[in-house]
């Protein structure tokens, strides 16, 4: 039956940690590994970092700019020469290939949104394998993805995935980090997110010299994708042919079950999609009727607002602590919402002079996070 896998290979594994040049043996193996997918009827998407890296090595800096216009620049140079190498390599087997740029901003917008998943839908439908990276070139700081893991999981969610798989420098997740922790133990499976909680994974700084965001970013990133019900693997990237045999039932890596009841589509792109501009800090019966029993969220639950935002922008619900627990699509302004925390609805219309929604945010633009 036809899957669709998406892999996301990182600096590390593209690369030589010593000297910056490509690990060609890596990305020619990986190559063979998704072209064979693709011949037994896979529909695959490769998200492939490097631009930065690459760029680096072409242009002799020993290390990842700082500056964001340098780091601009280099990707720019980086992400041809990686684009030209994959297309020999592809081309060698027949594999046509895609490049595919995207930025945070094309994922905000609904119906930009919509277009990049019918591009996808196209790209899958012609037996193409899409190379996707962040436009780096372009993006500007505010409006990110910051790192591939997440930018991989989001668009195995935009494209409902069976699997991702997210390709390191270490063979799958340990209980912390294996570099630094001799003793760290692996962890071959996690059933769902309360278990992922209860294991208090140490996940230590920013990852390897190339690298961005370490394994924090690949753990939400598999917290974003088994919502969307992908089944996420963190593994090995220097043995891409691993792939198939994880998908032929071999346990190697670290699996992270899909959620049983995926998130719909529309609250996914509410949860992640969106790019919060605010938050709410609740008291504790709002957060009980939000968890528990599924309630939209009224005023009267409300102690604080933090940040400016209109109508129907996406904020942060979280508990006084600031911690997060839902996100969700607001029915009044930061400044109405100043002036009806914490009230009741019936007192709404006194309040402001005008008759609002009877909800802040109601259960439909409402998801758990
Ligand atoms: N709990 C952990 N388990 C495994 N690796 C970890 C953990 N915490 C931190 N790491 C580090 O994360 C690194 C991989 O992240 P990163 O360098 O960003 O890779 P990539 O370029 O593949 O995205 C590993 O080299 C490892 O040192
Ligand atoms: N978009 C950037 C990579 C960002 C990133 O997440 O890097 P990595 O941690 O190596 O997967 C690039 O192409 O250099």
């Amino acid at each position: 039956m036809t899957k669709t896998i998406v892999v996301k290979i990182g600096t590390s594994s593209l690369t030589q940690p010593e000297t910056g040049q490509l690990a060609l043996s890596t990305i020619a193996s990986l190559t063979e590994t998704l072209c064979n997918l693709r011949q037994q009827g896979h529909h695959i998407i490769l998200v492939s970092s490097g631009a930065v890296g690459v760029g680096c090595a072409r242009l002799g800096l020993t290390e990842r700019p700082k500056a964001i216009a340098l780091k601009q620049a280099v990707a720019a140079v980086g992400q041809g020469r990686l684009m030209r190498i994959y297309d020999d390599l592809f081309t060698t087997l027949q594999q046509p290939i895609a490049q595919v740029l995207l930025t945070r901003s094309d994922l905000v917008q609904r119906s930009r949104y919509l277009n990049v998943y019918n591009t996808f839908q196209e790209l899958l439908g012609l037996g193409v394998i899409s190379i996707v990276n962040e436009n780096d070139t372009v993006a500007i700081e505010e409006l990110k993805f910051g790192d591939n893991d997440t930018l991989s999981a989001l668009v195995a969610s935009l494209v409902e995935a069976d699997w991702l798989f997210l390709l390191t420098d270490v063979d799958r997740l340990y209980s912390a980090d294996p570099r630094t922790v001799p003793d760290a133990k692996p962890i071959s499976l996690i059933s769902n997110m309360k278990e992922l909680a209860e294991l208090q994974i140490q996940t230590g700084g920013q990852g390897s010299q190339w690298g961005t965001g370490g394994m924090v970013t690949k753990i939400s990133a598999a917290r974003i994708a088994i919502a969307a019900g992908v089944r996420t693997v963190i593994t090995q990237g220097r043995f891409p042919h691993n792939i198939e045999k994880i998908i032929n039932g071999e346990p190697i890596g670290t699996h992270f079950a899909p959620q049983p009841e995926p998130t719909s589509a529309r609250k996914r792109w509410i949860a992640y999609g969106l790019v919060p501009s605010g938050k709410l800090y609740l008291d504790d019966g709002a957060i009980a009727a939000i968890l528990q029993a599924g309630k939209s969220l009224l005023a009267a639950g409300i102690k604080t607002v933090e940040g400016e935002f209109d109508h129907q922008e996406a904020v942060q619900i979280c508990d006084i602590h600031g911690n997060e627990i839902a996100r969700g699509l607001v029915n009044y302004n930061s400044e109405e919402l100043q002036k009806i925390r914490g009230c009741h609805s019936r007192d709404i219309e006194g309040i402001l002079g005008y008759a609002g929604a009877e909800t802040v945010i109601h259960r439909d633009n409402l998801v758990l996070t």
